[in-house]
């Protein structure tokens, strides 16, 4: 069956839109999130859309920053500097990428850890790592999530992970770890990812590129999340799953497009709700 992340999505956001209401009620706060915007890569103008489109649809107040591509590092701290001392801001985002010449560790360190809803500095990686509160990033919540509305009992699980970056496959394996289950972290180089894979009654894939994973590895009943986001010469999006293989096998499969895309935005939503709650 297929994980539809575009209805899971529609209920956290209700979650989200009734709690913000009452912690406006409660306390007359109104979360805020600053949206920081380097340059005009054009996906990234989209995303940025996005997401203030859904804040507005919870009743968080959102705040855009555009700055231009040829803004200084210097100039760059200084937007993110007044963001962390804007209390009427809780979360604040830097989209990525940033341009070559601005190096992004050194901007997202920049950012307040209570300020950084999407669990990219370096304190929030930390507490991940050893299961304190600090906020988890958001594409890996919403996995969890998506784990999470189809029943899925991840204790003592194989949870197989395909793809080893800092914003997806590490935290995520990190996750399926604390919940109990027994995790394989996959990359380029490992032997035989047909082999690990058909091991696993969790899928992760993580790899960013389209038939990464072969529906024929899936071992039937496994649950597939797919995070892939590629765009095929047909101008078509796939994820990294051959899908229509993979989901004659997988007992839940979640789809690209409509899937964890989803997903990752109500998460940011729910991390900035997180932060205006704590600051009260
Ligand atoms: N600081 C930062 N935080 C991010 O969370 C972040 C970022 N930078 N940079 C870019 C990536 C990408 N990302 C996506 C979010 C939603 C969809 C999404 O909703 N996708 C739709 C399809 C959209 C389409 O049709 O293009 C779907 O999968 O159904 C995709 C991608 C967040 N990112």
């Amino acid at each position: 069956m297929i994980i539809d992340g575009k209805a899971v999505a529609q209920q956290v956001r209700d979650e989200v839109r009734m709690e913000t209401e009452r912690l406006r009620n409660d306390h007359g706060v109104v979360p805020g999130l600053g949206v920081v915007l380097v340059g005009d890569h054009p996906a990234s103008r989209i995303y940025v859309r996005n997401k203030e489109k859904a804040c507005a649809e919870v009743g968080i107040r959102s705040v855009e920053h555009v700055l231009p591509a040829s803004v200084s590092e210097h100039e760059l701290m200084g937007v993110i500097g007044g963001l962390n001392e804007d209390t009427s801001i809780h979360g604040i985002l830097v989209q990525l990428p940033l341009p070559g010449h601005i190096p992004s560790d050194r901007v997202l360190e920049t950012v307040s850890p209570e300020k950084d809803v999407d669990g990219f500095h370096p304190v929030n990686q930390g507490l991940l790592l050893s299961g304190g509160t600090g906020f988890k990033p958001c594409t890996p919540l919403g996995i969890m999530r998506m784990l999470d509305s189809v029943g899925c009992d991840l204790k003592g699980k194989n949870a197989v992970v395909v793809g080893r970056s800092n914003i997806v496959g590490k935290p995520v394996a990190l996750m399926l770890l604390a919940r109990h289950a027994t995790v394989t972290l996959c990359h380029s180089r490992t032997a035989d990812l047909g082999r690990e894979v058909a091991r696993a009654d969790v899928v992760v894939a993580a790899v960013g590129k389209a038939g990464a994973v072969r529906g024929e590895w899936i071992k039937p009943g496994a649950v597939v999340i797919d995070v892939g986001i590629n765009r095929l010469p047909t101008g078509k999006l796939a994820g990294d799953v051959e899908f229509d293989t993979a989901r004659e096998r997988a007992s839940w499969i979640s789809p690209v497009p409509g899937g964890v895309g989803p997903m990752t935005i109500c998460m940011l939503l729910s991390n900035t709700l997180l932060s205006a709650q704590r600051s009260v």
